[in-house]
């Protein structure tokens, strides 16, 4: 990790902590070089692309394997997966805490073993039924954290919609019928890719609650947990999208507020959760019954909030890794987790430039920056309107882009 003195945290109304220049910065001056904490290679390119340094050779495949099977006949996507040497495979073990290289290893295999099951059984779901009944579970009106007594819960309040999206989330994997007509539901092979992005961070997390040696140079789970964390904002702006364009949904919750038996009532509840948040859901099951079938069972897999801890973090502060790592037409190979360089918010008019350098983020000023102005990068394109580049972060990151850029054309 390099880290500039050109650079601060601070907090920027509208758009949350943000990075700062601490003087002023001339154009081309590194200004962040940022390792991940973790990473993942997608299931499309891991035959050809080093676990470690990212280096892609397709289309000749990787030289040194990750994996040592005795089982040819049974070859899944990540016992194909490997290093482009022993050098990037010696520092792959080395700088994981003891054992966890292996864990990681396997709990690929698993939730490859768990695809590989659910494309054979495609398509024979069982379909949810009505006797779900998830009072039993609560053990009849039990009113949970954040949930107020009157008749309504408030999805505006951050505290009353996290108490509430909790207990769907409680109440949804823990229901047999639930669980029996989602587990045999195929993800696409980007969520299957999350889960393992996923399980590393929790080993990570396992291994430093664990682990009697520390090792100083290994990122630390809890830097995981300093990055902005988007599971209410995604939950309130997809349940917005769901009012303003299916009927039923306006009908039941125009205002944003749903009734309190909604929280005791798994049947009702479900009429309020988003395709989006119940596609989240899936993925859990999906990740649970990957380790809960593995050889190597991990108790954690089976903790719908430590996943959730980890996923919406993801989804609001991963880096693509591309390849080339600049320039025209690159491939997306894989997703990292970089916790140091998440302070850099979106602007459509960017004076930051990233760019992937072998396994780190390099962050280079695109132009000279003033002392104290914020430092900004562009999460994709900025070539729309100004509407539609705000739709765009709204979908896929949850937020309503205030860049000083979009304030001013929106007026
Ligand atoms: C990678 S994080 C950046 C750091 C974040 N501001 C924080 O406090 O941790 C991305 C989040 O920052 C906020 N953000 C980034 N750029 C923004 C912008 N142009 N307008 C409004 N919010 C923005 C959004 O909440 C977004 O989900």
């Amino acid at each position: 990790m390099h880290r500039t003195n050109t650079l601060k945290v601070t907090s920027i109304s509208g758009r949350g902590r943000a990075y700062c220049a601490t003087r002023h910065i001339t154009k081309g001056t590194t200004v962040l070089i940022s390792e991940p904490i973790a990473t993942v290679v997608s299931q499309e390119w891991l035959p050809e692309t080093c676990l470690w340094c990212f280096h892609c050779s397709y289309p000749r495949r990787n030289k040194v394997k990750a994996i040592l099977t005795q089982d040819n006949k049974r070859k899944l996507p990540s016992e194909t997966a490997g290093f482009c040497s022993e050098t990037c495979k010696n520092l792959a073990i080395t700088n994981h805490r003891c054992e966890e290289w292996d864990t990681v290893v396997n709990a690929y295999i698993a939730i490859d073993d768990e695809y590989r099951l659910r494309e054979q059984h495609e398509g024979l779901a069982t379909p949810a039924t009505s006797e779900v009944d998830s009072n039993d579970y609560f053990g009849g009106n039990v009113t949970r954290q954040g949930q107020q007594a009157g008749n309504t819960i408030d999805l505006n309040d951050e505290a009353q919609a996290e108490g509430w999206i909790d207990t769907v989330w409680d109440m949804a994997v823990n229901s047999p019928a639930f669980l029996a007509s989602k587990n045999s539901i195929l993800p696409d092979t980007y969520k299957a890719d999350m889960c393992k992005l996923i399980a590393s961070c929790l080993i990570r997390k396992h291994h430093c609650d664990t682990a009697d040696n520390d090792n100083l140079h290994i990122q630390s789970y809890s830097s995981l947990m300093q990055m902005q964390y988007n599971e209410i904002s995604r939950f309130q702006s997809h349940f917005k999208k769901m009012i303003l364009t299916d009927e039923l949904a306006h009908e039941l919750a125009k205002d944003m507020k749903i009734p309190t038996h909604a929280g005791q009532d798994f049947d009702t509840a479900i009429q309020y959760v988003p395709e989006e948040i119940l596609a989240d859901i899936e993925m859990y099951i999906f990740f649970a019954s990957a380790f809960e079938k593995s050889k190597t069972p991990i108790e954690w897999a089976y903790d719908h909030r430590l996943f959730r801890q980890v996923l919406y973090r993801e989804m609001s502060n991963s880096f693509g890794i591309w390849d080339p790592p600049e320039g025209s037409e690159p491939e997306l190979l894989g997703w990292a987790l970089h916790p140091v360089a998440v302070y850099f918010n979106h602007s459509c008019a960017p004076n930051i430039r990233k760019f992937r350098q072998g396994r780190n983020m390099v962050f280079i000023a695109d132009q000279d920056i003033e002392d104290g102005q914020e430092l900004c990068i562009a999460y994709g394109s900025v070539e729309e309107k100004v509407q539609a580049r705000r739709a765009r972060l709204s979908e896929h990151y949850s937020f309503w882009c205030q860049c000083t850029r979009c304030c001013q054309e929106s007026t």
